[in-house]
């Protein structure tokens, strides 16, 4: 596969069922190829998408001691700011050239997850970045729980299958800021090849040059979405549970040719989580005579405990 296929979440809740199934088909298909679709009928409108980039950039703006207030130690970079270089590729030593902010889960009525999270971190300089980026965090969120119920049927599970492992899931939006580049970086990337650890991740800002995702024949291929799609992919979670049925395809950012090493990238992933009591384990619908059980047993927060650890933000 040389393209990254496009998909319309308009098909899945088009109340048809053949429109409803051709869906559940055409990101099955993608999923256990290329592990990544352009996805149209998102719940995101102009006018919120516009005041976040407004706000994010406002955020990365402010100077480096203020920034830094935000940056929480103790917590894994899990909410709040994370500096330029501190995350680095599992299993790379050079940190990416990106800075980025996270803001995690709005608990409602569980007391007990309430005190699992981290708090999620105000900017006190800028009010508008703290509301916008709640209200982008519920609409991806809405959007991902439809995008893994189309999965849910294409796994031969119960359409809500996911549902109560994602309702207050530990899932993050994580607006990143990579600068212009200054100098040679030597071996440094704006994101170093990786795999996304999570569920699913819904990526907002895909629309310039720079994505790259490795295709079966070991091709890196150019990841660019229109201008109303965010690209959806597979995270090595959803690939443990079903087997390696569905790809968590290995992607990163490129540095961009020198003329254009003046100019920053803004983009936005929400990396969708279950709470950390899922089990990870192999489903039975995955596995048979061909495709014997890959992965050992996991939850979701052992995972997430060992990645962490892995990418250099906790010990
Ligand atoms: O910046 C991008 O386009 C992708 C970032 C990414 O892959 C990640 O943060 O996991
Ligand atoms: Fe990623």
């Amino acid at each position: 596969m040389n393209k990254i296929p496009s998909v319309n979440l308009a098909d899945f809740l088009s109340g048809d069922e053949q429109r409803k199934q051709k869906f559940v088909n055409e990101i099955g298909h993608a999923y256990e190829n290329i592990g990544f679709v352009a996805l149209k009928g998102h719940f995101l409108d102009d006018a919120l998408v516009d005041n976040l980039y407004e706000e994010i950039r406002k955020f990365f703006e402010l100077p480096t001691e203020i920034k830094q207030k935000y940056e929480i130690p103790g917590i894994g970079g899990q909410r709040g700011y994370v500096s330029f270089g501190k995350e680095s590729a599992k299993g790379k030593k050079e940190g990416d050239l990106k800075e980025f902010w996270h803001f995690g889960q709005y608990v409602e009525n569980n007391p007990a997850l309430e005190a699992e999270y981290p708090d999620n971190v105000e900017v006190k300089e800028l009010p508008e970045f703290n509301e916008v980026g709640k209200k982008t965090y519920k609409m991806l969120e809405e959007t991902a729980k439809y995008v893994l119920r189309s999965l849910a049927i294409h796994l031969d599970l119960e359409e809500t299958y996911f549902d109560e492992y994602i309702k207050n899931g530990n899932s993050i939006l994580r607006p990143i800021h990579y600068p212009p580049i200054l100098e040679e970086p030597d071996n440094a990337v704006r994101a170093a090849a990786h795999g996304d650890i999570n569920l699913i991740t819904l990526l907002m800002g895909a629309q310039g040059k720079g994505l790259q995702v490795q295709n079966h024949e070991g091709d890196w291929i150019d990841a660019m979405a229109e201008p109303d799609e965010l690209m959806i992919n597979v995270g090595d979670m959803l690939s443990r549970h079903s087997n390696n049925k569905l790809k968590s395809t290995i992607h990163r950012v490129t540095n961009p040719p020198r003329e254009l090493w003046g100019t920053s990238r803004f983009s936005i992933p929400f990396f969708m989580h279950p709470i950390s009591d899922m089990k990870l384990d192999v489903l039975d619908s995955c596995i048979d005579k061909n495709n014997p059980k890959q992965f050992d047993d996991i939850t979701a927060g052992e995972f997430l405990d060992e990645r962490l650890q892995e990418l250099g933000l906790t010990k």
